[in-house]
């Protein structure tokens, strides 16, 4: 492909913006994560985890009732608010100040939870990465993809992706099928996978980092947090994904001495965020 970018330490350090010694929590910016359903608290937990751990200055999850004593003790410094349903999302709404959002990690498919994000897209002009459940919603409703905001991030893995654009015949297909689609509605398209692409504006950038320790539950769900607190500290959108898949590929790179392919779960991608931002400032 003669339009591939290869992401490495230089391509990232031209759109990363180093934290100001006089910046403060709100400069930092505030993101809302939204997702979590009965037995699936776990994804927006990693998330909003991730998403402070990448700098953001406030984090907020949103997320069904069921899951507030979880999140609240698995990260004290997350603020949640819930929605009136026990087991899933069926309105999406916050009194928060918010500067990006990410939604749809663990957050099912219920019709409720549909019509949720369809009131949510109606109205939103935030910065938005959409993961996972986020996704498949947008696949079932694809009128709806006019709704979303210029630029906003969709992060598929392959199956996905297929649920969005529909089956491929190879690999130039697949890119000509995805580069058609980011243009058509100016999305930034992570496709998540060994390597991860970015399509944005008939730019592709392959990822240099990364390896198969990451082939493990809630992986995405973290990459979705680390890409909204970017977006929350105001990286433009294709800066984000870009800044944000090079760290979370660094996190199982910097990890494997210790860890190996097998022992590292997602968590490790959180307790690694660390050593991998510092590397941007040696
Ligand atoms: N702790 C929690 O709360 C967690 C919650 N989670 C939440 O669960 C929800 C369901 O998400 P999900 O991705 O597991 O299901 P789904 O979209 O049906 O895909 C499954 C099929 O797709 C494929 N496939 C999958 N990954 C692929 C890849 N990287 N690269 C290529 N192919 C890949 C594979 O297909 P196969 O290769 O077998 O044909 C597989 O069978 C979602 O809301 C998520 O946020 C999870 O994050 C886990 C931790
Ligand atoms: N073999 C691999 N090599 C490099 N990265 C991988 C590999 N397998 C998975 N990943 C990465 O792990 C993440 C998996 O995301 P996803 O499938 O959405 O996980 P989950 O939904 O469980 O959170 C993606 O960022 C993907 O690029
Ligand atoms: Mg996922």
């Amino acid at each position: 492909m003669d339009n591939l970018i290869k992401i490495d330490k230089k391509t990232v350090l031209e759109r990363f913006h180093p934290i100001d010694k006089y910046t403060h929590k709100g400069i930092q910016g505030h993101a809302l994560i939204v997702g979590g359903s009965y037995g699936k608290i776990g994804a927006p937990l990693l998330s909003a985890k991730a998403c402070l751990k990448s700098g953001a200055g406030l984090v907020t999850a949103y997320i069904p009732q069921c899951g507030y004593d979880i999140l609240q003790t698995g990260i004290p410094e997350v603020m949640v608010e819930t929605d009136d349903y026990p087991t899933h999302i069926t309105a999406i709404t916050t009194e928060a100040n918010i500067r990006a959002v990410g939604l749809g990690i663990g957050m099912g498919q219920h019709q409720e939870t549909q019509q949720a994000v369809f009131h949510f897209l109606k109205l939103n002009t935030l910065p938005l990465v959409l993961d996972a459940d986020g996704i498949n919603i947008m696949s079932e409703n694809k009128e709806w993809l006019e709704f979303l905001p210029a630029q906003t991030i969709v992060t598929p893995h392959r199956k996905e992706l297929e649920r969005l654009i529909g089956l491929w015949d190879d690999e130039a297909d697949k890119m000509k099928k995805v580069i058609s689609f980011s243009e058509t509605y100016d999305l930034v398209v992570v496709l998540k996978g060994a390597p991860t692409r970015i399509v944005y504006k008939n730019n592709v950038f392959e990822n240099t980092t990364g390896n198969q320790s990451l082939a493990t539950a809630g992986s995405g769900d973290v990459l979705t947090g680390i890409i909204t607190g970017l977006l929350a500290q105001s990286y433009d959108p294709d800066a984000a994904a870009i800044v944000g898949v090079y760290i979370h590929g660094l996190t199982a790179d910097l990890a494997l001495p210790e860890l190996g392919y097998h022992a590292f779960v997602a968590s490790d991608i959180i307790a690694n965020l660390g050593k991998a931002f510092s590397t941007l400032y040696e």
